[in-house]
């Protein structure tokens, strides 16, 4: 990999400090950062470079993955890093860290390679980025590349403002635009599932399958983020970037070749290919829940409108359940169901592919009734894969029961999802980073969800804390004569 200078905005924040130094040190622990390497931190406060450097060792002690006990390759880690204090609003600032950038180059004989990752506010992106084209920090002999948060706007205009604005500092292929589920394991994973396993190729279609679950539950609350999620949402803070990213990723067919481009356009097809929902037609394929009063591990909590900072008006949504169709020919007829709540039973992310059970009436008569397959797809916490299969019980005389055939085992110390990003966006593959054309086109597929929640067109169902959700999020599946697995 290529030496580079890694420029880091918002760097005495709270992503700096539990993911992205943290990722850094990993990566160079596992000798995946490109060495000498120059670190620089850009934030409004007054800090030393040892000032600075002990904030990193600080973050380092309490969220890396591997403990700091006797390493003695850490001062060499912490050497790269420097200060620069800079209001990242106003142009003149940017002068001085050109400077310190150029000299850290001289200094490290390293080429022009920089990357610029902006961990601030969204508000301050798009002004961000023109301050490097225009003070002359994007104008190098080597590479620039640009790494950004989410939320990537608010609406489909505002991100569409945003974009066109990014664009007139940075090409599309060098922007990296962040979705930390596309770095989980197992959202990786699927790819190789689906197009490495021909038995799954094979059934990965809608004559095979019946339906496909995804679900992404949290115990946690708003927490102390409400300024930001009482303007977002589930909707905005999940669905439109989280949970369609996993679909598309659930949905996409066999590309001609495995490589960033084929990937992302295979993405692509699938979230042009979804059903479009008109504004009058969301109240029957959408379900909008706030979590109320309740408990979770033997707690009792307050509801959203009890949290600090929400109003107790607020009629924000915390939970969204929806339907969704992929009309293409692989998917024409299958529903997808997609959930995602705060203050639930139990935090797991998965992905539940249920199969036709076209056997079914072979048994019946016999008091017995086949469970329908399922292809299992644990995320988080844990990780794994597992088929359900129906297999006769010699315990309980002989009778048809469904087992769990799991195919993983646990994997110790695997790197978290912000070192593998951080990882491709260094070496420039953007397999795992979404496309301006998947943002723009899932934010167009939200959009009428977005206007009817904002007008309370759609009844807001209260759930109770530490619940599965709203029952209306269960009789979305049995209409269809589903249920949530
Ligand atoms: N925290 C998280 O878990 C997650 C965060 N994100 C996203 O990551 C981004 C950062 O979030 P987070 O770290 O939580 O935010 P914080 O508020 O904790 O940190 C913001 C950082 O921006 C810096 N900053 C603010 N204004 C300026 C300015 N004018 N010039 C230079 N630096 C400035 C602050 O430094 P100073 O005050 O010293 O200037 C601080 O370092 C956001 O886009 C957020 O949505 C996404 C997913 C999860
Ligand atoms: O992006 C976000 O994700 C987290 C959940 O992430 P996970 O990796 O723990 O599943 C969510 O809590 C947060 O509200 C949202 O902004």
């Amino acid at each position: 990999m290529e030496a580079m200078t890694f420029v880091l905005f918002g760097a005495t924040g709270d992503l700096a400090k539990r993911k992205i130094f943290p990722a850094l040190y990993n990566l160079f622990l596992d000798k995946k950062l490109p060495l000498p390497i120059s670190i620089i931190g850009v934030g409004r406060g007054e800090l030393s470079d040892t000032d600075f450097q002990k904030h990193v060792k600080d973050s380092l002690k309490a969220f890396s993955r591997r403990s700091l006990h006797d390493d003695s390759n850490l001062e060499v880690f912490i050497r790269a890093f420097r200060y620069s204090h800079v209001d990242a609003i106003k142009a003149e600032g940017y002068k001085g860290l050109l400077e310190l950038i150029k000299q850290r180059e001289e200094e490290l004989n390293i080429p022009e390679n920089r990357m610029f990752y902006l961990s601030v506010a969204p508000e301050l992106f798009n002004v961000i980025a023109s301050n490097i084209k225009e003070s002359g920090l994007g104008s190098t002999k080597g590479w620039k590349r640009l790494i950004i948060e989410k939320p990537f706007g608010h609406d489909l205009k505002s991100a569409q403002v945003l974009n066109d604005k990014l664009s007139k500092a940075f090409d599309e292929e060098e922007i990296f635009r962040i979705d930390h589920y596309l770095g989980k394991p197992m959202v990786q994973n699927l790819e190789a599932l689906g197009f490495a396993n021909p038995v799954l190729q094979a059934l990965w279609n809608n004559q095979y399958i019946a339906n496909v679950q995804i679900t992404a539950t949290e115990t946690v609350g708003v927490e102390e983020r409400a300024d930001y999620y009482d303007k977002a949402g589930a909707i905005r803070d999940m669905f439109q970037n989280h949970m369609l990213q996993m679909l598309m990723m659930t949905a996409m067919q066999l590309p001609k070749q495995i490589s960033a481009e084929e990937i992302r356009n295979e993405k692509r097809k699938i979230i042009e290919s979804l059903r479009p929902l008109k504004k009058e037609n969301v109240m029957n394929h959408v379900i909008r829940g706030q979590y109320g009063p309740g408990e979770i591990q033997g707690k009792p909590v307050v509801g959203y409108t009890g949290e600090p900072e929400v109003a107790p008006s607020s009629l924000n949504d915390t939970f969204v359940a929806a339907r969704l169709y992929v009309d293409d020919d692989f998917w024409r007829g299958v529903p997808f169901y997609i959930r995602t709540g705060k203050r639930m039973t139990e935090k797991s992310t998965r992905i539940v592919i249920e199969f036709k059970n076209t056997l079914k009436d072979l048994y019946r008569g016999q008091e017995e009734e086949t469970a329908p397959n399922l292809l299992v797809i644990e995320i988080n916490p844990n990780e794994s894969v597992s088929l359900q299969l129906n297999s006769k019980n010699p315990l309980n005389n002989g009778k048809i029961e469904p087992v769990s055939v799991d195919f993983s085992s646990k994997q110790e110390d695997v790197p978290e999802a912000y070192e593998r990003l951080i990882y491709d966006a260094m070496r420039g593959d953007s397999t795992f980073f979404a496309h301006w054309k998947e943002v723009e086109l899932s934010w167009k597929w939200v959009q009428p969800i977005l206007e009817a929640f904002e007008e309370n067109t759609i009844p807001l169902q209260l759930y109770p804390s530490g619940s599965t959700g709203p029952d209306a999020s269960r009789r979305l599946l049995a209409e269809e004569g589903y249920k949530w697995w």
